[in-house]
Formats: C-alpha cells, sequence, structure tokens
C-alpha cells in the first residue's frame, strides 16, 4: 500500500477540527505573531498585546492556541517560536500573508466549486472580472505584487534543484512559459553560462520580471516578452521550452493545446520540461497534490488539478515528443523531461 493512503492517524479525530488549528496558525501570521516571537523571543504575554496591538484576553486566547499545536513555546513567562515554524515562517511575510488570507477565504468555497464545476472561490472573495486568478491579479497590482513574492518563495525551494537536475548543456536558447518574476530563469541563467532564456508571461508581469533581471545582472542573457500562452504565437528560435509550474493550472485539453504549440516551435531533437506538483500514478497523491488540485479548482482556473506523471508522457507522446524521464525533486515535485521527435 502506498504511504499515500496510510496516514499516520487513519481517524477522523484530527481532522474535524483541523479549522481551529488553521485559524491559529492563519491568525498568528496575519497579527504579527511569530515575527514578534522572532525578534524579541521570552517576551512575556502582556508585553505581546501591545506589540500585536490586541487586547490582553484575545492575546491570551491567540497564545493558548499557538502554544497547545506546538508552534509556540512558553518557558516561565516568555513565548517563543518553535523548531516547528521557521519551514511556514520562511513563506509568508507580512506581504504573502495578506495574499494568503485571500486565498484561504477563496478555498471555502471549494464544495460550491465541485458542484459547479468552475472556480467559485475566485469569483466569490477576489475583486475583478476576469475568468482566472492571474487576470484578476492584473486588475488588482498590489495582490499581484504579493502574489509573485510569495510564489518566487515557493518557486524559490525547488528552483536550486531544478537547475541541479535538469540537463540544459546541449540547448542554447530556452523559452520559459508562465516564467513569473525569473526565479527559474536566473537560476538555470546561473547554472548554464551559455544558455539564454526568454520567459513568456502575461503583460503585467514582464516589467516585473525585467526589473528582477536587471537587479540580478542577467540583462542580455534573460529578457521577458509578452506572451498569452493561449493567444499568441510562441517566438520562433527557441530550441528548449520550459513549463514550471504552469500546466497544472489548465485543463487537459488546453495541456494537449499548449504541448502542440511548444512542439511546433522547436526543432527535431528540441527539450521540453515540464516542473509540476507530483501524483502518483495510481490517483492516491501525495497531501499536496491534493490540496493544489483543491486551490486550481477552486480559485487559480476552475479547470486544473495536479495530474499523473503518466498523463504527461501521454500528452507529450500525441504531440509528438518523446517522454525521457521523470526527475523526483524532493516528495512532492516531479520534472517530466522530453525531446521533439
Ligand atoms: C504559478 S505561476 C508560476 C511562475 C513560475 N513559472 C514559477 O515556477 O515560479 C504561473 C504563471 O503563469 C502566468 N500565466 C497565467 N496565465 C498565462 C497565460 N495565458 N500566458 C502566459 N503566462 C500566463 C502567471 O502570470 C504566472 O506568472
Amino acid at each position: 500500500m502506498e504511504s499515500s493512503q496510510n496516514p499516520a492517524d487513519p481517524t477522523i479525530g484530527p481532522h474535524h477540527k483541523a479549522h481551529y488549528d488553521f485559524q491559529f496558525l492563519s491568525a498568528g501570521f496575519q497579527l504579527g505573531l511569530f515575527e514578534a516571537l522572532e525578534k524579541e523571543p521570552g517576551i512575556t504575554r502582556e508585553d505581546l498585546s501591545v506589540r500585536l496591538g490586541l487586547a490582553v484576553q484575545p492575546c491570551r486566547i491567540l497564545l493558548l492556541g499557538c502554544t497547545a499545536m506546538g508552534v509556540v513555546r512558553k518557558e516561565g513567562e516568555g513565548y517563543h517560536n518553535t523548531p516547528f515554524l521557521p519551514p511556514l515562517s520562511a513563506l509568508p511575510d507580512q506581504e504573502s500573508a495578506a495574499y494568503l488570507h485571500r486565498i484561504y477565504r477563496a478555498v471555502d468555497w471549494f464544495c460550491e466549486s465541485l458542484k459547479e464545476n468552475s472556480n467559485v472561490g475566485l469569483k466569490n472573495e477576489i475583486p475583478g472580472t476576469a475568468s482566472t486568478l492571474y487576470g484578476r491579479l492584473a486588475e488588482n497590482p498590489e495582490l499581484e505584487s504579493s502574489f509573485h513574492v510569495l510564489m518566487s518563495s515557493i518557486s524559490h525551494l525547488v528552483a536550486e534543484e531544478i537547475a541541479a537536475e535538469i540537463d540544459l548543456s546541449g540547448y542554447r536558447l530556452l523559452l520559459d512559459v508562465g516564467g513569473g518574476a525569473a526565479m527559474n530563469a536566473a537560476n538555470l541563467a546561473r547554472t548554464w553560462p551559455d544558455l539564454e532564456v526568454t520567459i513568456g508571461d502575461l503583460p503585467s508581469i514582464t516589467s516585473l520580471a525585467n526589473d528582477k533581471i536587471a537587479e540580478l545582472g542577467l540583462t542580455g542573457r534573460v529578457r521577458a516578452v509578452s506572451l498569452d500562452a493561449f493567444h499568441d504565437d510562441f517566438p520562433v528560435g527557441h530550441d528548449s521550452v520550459l513549463f514550471a509550474h504552469f500546466l497544472e493550472i489548465w485543463s487537459p485539453d488546453r495541456i494537449r493545446a499548449l504541448l502542440a504549440k511548444a512542439s511546433d516551435a522547436l526543432p527535431p531533437g528540441g527539450g521540453v520540461f515540464v516542473v509540476t506538483p507530483y501524483q502518483d500514478d495510481r490517483g492516491t497523491g501525495p497531501e499536496r497534490s491534493a490540496y493544489l488540485s483543491a486551490y486550481f479548482h477552486t480559485v487559480a482556473s476552475g479547470e486544473g488539478m495536479v495530474y499523473t506523471p503518466m498523463e504527461y508522457e501521454e500528452w507529450f507522446g500525441e504531440a509528438g515528443i518523446d517522454p525521457v524521464k521523470r526527475v523526483m525533486l524532493g516528495p512532492d515535485t516531479v520534472v517530466i523531461c522530453g525531446r521533439k521527435r
């Protein structure tokens, strides 16, 4: 039996109270509790209530929940973060926490989204008229910038591994479709000194990406251009295409169309690399594939989910791309590598 089918505690117990745990964590981030404890370890409850702008009793309730969960520790009268927190606090700075809070609210519409087969969470919680999260972000510049801060911090966790594990030694010009704020492009360009990278992303992102590229001193080898992957032709002349954290946003039909477009734009032997969250081929997990699928369906697009490597390999075949290998990056991310016939 695969581990994803065999959770440590198979009872419903921890799950039916999970909304409380989540609220303690979410409030801790939003109110700056963990940041305050990082700056002033051992601070007392009374001082914390002043720092966080909370009345004494609400602050006490927050601390009770966080210590009960084990994310905060009390020693004498002072409070400390525990080692359970850093993987989380590494992600949400205040800006990202504000963004995540919106997403948490939107995911509350999961059941309605399943019934309507549509991203009801996006429609009800993120202002704007576009049908996808990315379109609505373009309508909300502050939210868009928070999204990219957060996305970069998530991509950062695997970006170095991607650069270490994907062999681009045979390629000179990579097209990074939906490349966002250049996290992967920058790492790949640093790893492969002969490589040039074109990031194709929505117009609202390109100047953000180009500023980042300039800041990293990579202008000349990395550039961002405006590309709507569905409606524009892919720029010509590239010998490899990267889809990182991109294809899973979309439906199988749209993924097939994107892979066909990539294949058409490449010469024979051209490389195709899909970096995506991992779902095992039997469709049983891991957990992160389930969470992210709920997110894509309820918020991001209403049409995507985390697919299995086997599905990508079939879609590669239909597009005239031979699957070459799968590379796991930790337990939750896979790179599916292919070569155009
Ligand atoms: C989940 S982010 C991934 C960013 C980056 N590849 C990474 O791994 O960090 C998805 C990206 O797709 C872009 N995007 C969404 N719709 C797009 C479209 N139609 N054409 C091109 N890019 C698009 C978004 O702006 C965003 O930067």
